[in-house]
């Protein structure tokens, strides 16, 4: 498929980061246009399709794909519903980009892998953003030179201010740390082997549901390891930092604060503020994956993040959760990589 018309795309799933992908869309990509917006809430589609010429809203994700004006989908559903989306449009040979998870879980992963497999050629990118995220692709450069030596640790915070009222001690590892998973996978190129996961006091102000925050450890197939502080509800701000310790010395990213790292000096007092959430904090890097696969797609290619890098995260989510609640060390149980995905 080479596109001269406007890459017709369906946003699944309009809640915070859907509506944030419409207006991308609509204000940023050239060559693409809003042609579906769909959610199981009626209304919350009907308002944001009113807004934009020629795009038609669902309540159906199958029934948007049965739209002709639709020529690709992103999927922006909570985890738990990416699977059923992502077989239907497999078995229509509709471009996708899915945000994370792929899947909450190795099983429905492996369906997915699979379906795209029998399906002949890859069309599922994984909204694995960090990936595209300037200061994660210095650090990735960094460490791949090769001058610090080999990655023996890696420190990550990953801090939100708060989390939806929906979220569960299981979504820390599903929904949150799925995106250490990745980012370790892709800095240090290796699998991750063992997940262990240690909860402190828990925090009297996050949400009762949760024990937040948690500190989860990977083993890594090279012998890193990763440790990786998530605390879903810090309240005071939006942080996702990490530090390689090498051989001949360390990298870090994420110190600047975000929204421009200004440090300001003023008043008998210095600092900067803190970016408050994803959105502002990553939005250069939706932008950039945004771009990137809807350019891949008119040019009737997929490319980014695998359906293999998602089932991969899912297997180490699948390990994490058990970790979680059994307080032990869990090894990851994958399949081998398929050629395939090579
Ligand atoms: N890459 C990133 O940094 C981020 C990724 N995400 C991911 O984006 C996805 C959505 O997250 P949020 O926007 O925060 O959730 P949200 O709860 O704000 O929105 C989800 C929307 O999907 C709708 N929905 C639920 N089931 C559906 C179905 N079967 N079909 C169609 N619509 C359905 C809901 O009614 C709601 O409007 C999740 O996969 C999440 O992990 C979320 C935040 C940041
Ligand atoms: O993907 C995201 C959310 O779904 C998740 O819940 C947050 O913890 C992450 O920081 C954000 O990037």
């Amino acid at each position: 498929m080479s596109h001269h018309a406007p890459l017709g795309i369906a946003v699944i799933g309009t809640g915070k980061m859907g509506a944030d992908h419409v207006r991308r869309v609509r204000d940023l990509i050239s060559g693409a246009r809003i042609a579906a917006v769909v959610d199981i809430d009626e209304a919350r589609a009907a308002h944001l399709a009113d807004g934009i010429d020629g795009c038609t809203a669902y309540t159906e994700p199958a029934a948007a794909m049965d739209d002709p004006a639709v020529d690709a989908l992103i999927i922006a559903s909570p985890g738990p519903a990416h699977e059923a989306t992502l077989l239907d449009a497999l078995a229509r040979d509709l471009p996708v980009l899915c945000e994370k998870p792929l899947t909450p879980d190795a099983e429905s992963a492996l369906r997915v892998l699979e379906a795209e497999q029998r399906l002949g050629h890859r069309r599922i990118q994984v909204g694995f953003m960090r990936r595209f995220d300037p200061e994660h692709a210095r650090l990735k450069r960094v460490l791949a030179g090769g001058e610090l030596g080999r990655t023996l640790l890696l420190h990550c915070r990953h801090r939100n201010v708060s989390v939806h009222d929906y979220f569960t001690d299981e979504m820390l590892i599903t929904d949150s740390v799925v995106h250490e998973m990745d980012s370790a996978r892709w800095l240090l190129e290796q699998e991750i082997t063992a997940v262990t996961v240690l909860k402190p006091a828990r925090s009297s102000l996050s949400p009762r549901v949760l024990s937040d925050p948690q500190l989860v450890l990977f083993e890594t197939a090279g012998g890193a390891l990763v440790d990786v502080e998530i605390f879903a509800a810090s309240g005071f701000g939006y942080q996702v930092q990490a530090e390689a310790v090498c051989e001949r010395g360390t990298a870090r990213i994420g110190e600047g604060g975000g929204v421009g790292g200004v440090l300001t000096s003023a008043a008998g007092r210095w600092g900067g503020e803190i970016d408050q959430d994803y959105v502002t904090r990553f939005e250069e890097a939706y932008d950039r994956e945004v771009r990137h696969w809807a350019d891949a797609t008119r040019r009737g290619e997929t490319t980014g993040p695998t359906a293999w890098d998602g089932y991969a995260a899912a297997a180490v989510c699948e390990a994490g959760v058990r970790a979680q609640a059994t307080g032990q060390r869990t090894e990851v149980t994958m399949i081998e990589r398929p050629a395939f995905y090579a």
